[in-house]
């Protein structure tokens, strides 16, 4: 990836949040093990909220796409979000004692509904590069924090079956292949539109501090 890509470019609009999110006594939790069953629970119920969300906002960037390879490759990630919610945190949620009745009686919480509102709003209002722009820290940010946890290693057996998927060679292609398209997208967006990219990129890169912070506090509706 040369650092003129527009991948690269974007990524300057939310690198001293990620140096942040690398730091937060959450992620530190996970992979030392000391990260109470509470908030892994909490986290696991909000994702599986925005994962439902997600999977709507990736469905709304593949209906927009101009090309059929893109259209299929969104969609695509559009359905493992939805099997990823039902494998994976469905899966941790059991060996937690909690079923998908947990999730429905929990709701979104403040910060998990203020993120999905955002997502949601772009990919159905924005251009097509801005609705990209939006996603791509959520894919991009967890294969870089998956890597970076299973460098550190967790003894605990739970956070270690989350760590591993985001970790993986699998999600590393897809993360790649986003990557790709959003570099062919720098070509064609005007100083405008690209501006606009780079808000929504700091915004859900912000979104995703919030969203740990909000599980390692275990944050509710204030009133
Ligand atoms: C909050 C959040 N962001 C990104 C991902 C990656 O899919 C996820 N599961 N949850
Ligand atoms: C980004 C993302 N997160 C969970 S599933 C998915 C789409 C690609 O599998």
């Amino acid at each position: 990836m040369s650092s003129s890509s527009f991948s690269a470019e974007l990524w300057q609009s939310g690198a001293p949040v990620y140096v942040q999110i690398l730091r937060h006594p959450f992620l530190a939790g996970l992979a030392d093990g000391t990260l109470s069953r509470a908030a892994f629970s909490y986290f696991l119920i909000q994702d599986s909220h925005y994962l439902r969300a997600y999977s709507r906002a990736l469905a709304l960037v593949a209906a927009r796409s101009p090309a059929e390879d893109t259209v299929r490759m969104f969609a695509q990630h559009a359905s493992e979000a939805i099997e990823v919610e039902r494998e994976l945190h469905g899966g941790l949620l059991a060996q937690l004692g909690l079923g998908a009745d947990a999730v429905d009686d929990a709701g979104p919480g403040p910060t998990t509904t203020a993120y999905m509102s955002y997502l949601t709003a772009v990919c159905a209002t924005g251009s097509y590069a801005e609705a990209v722009a939006t996603v791509l820290p959520c894919y991009w940010i967890y294969r870089d924090v998956g890597r970076e946890l299973l460098r550190r290693s967790s003894p605990d057996p739970l956070y270690r079956t989350w760590i591993e998927t985001y970790g993986s060679a699998e999600f590393d292609a897809v993360v790649e292949a986003v990557l790709t398209v959003t570099d062919a997208l720098g070509d064609q967006v005007g100083p405008a539109e690209r501006q606009r990219c780079h808000q929504h990129f700091a915004a859900t890169t912000r979104y995703e501090w919030m969203f740990w912070d909000a599980a390692h506090r275990q944050l509710s509706w204030p009133v």
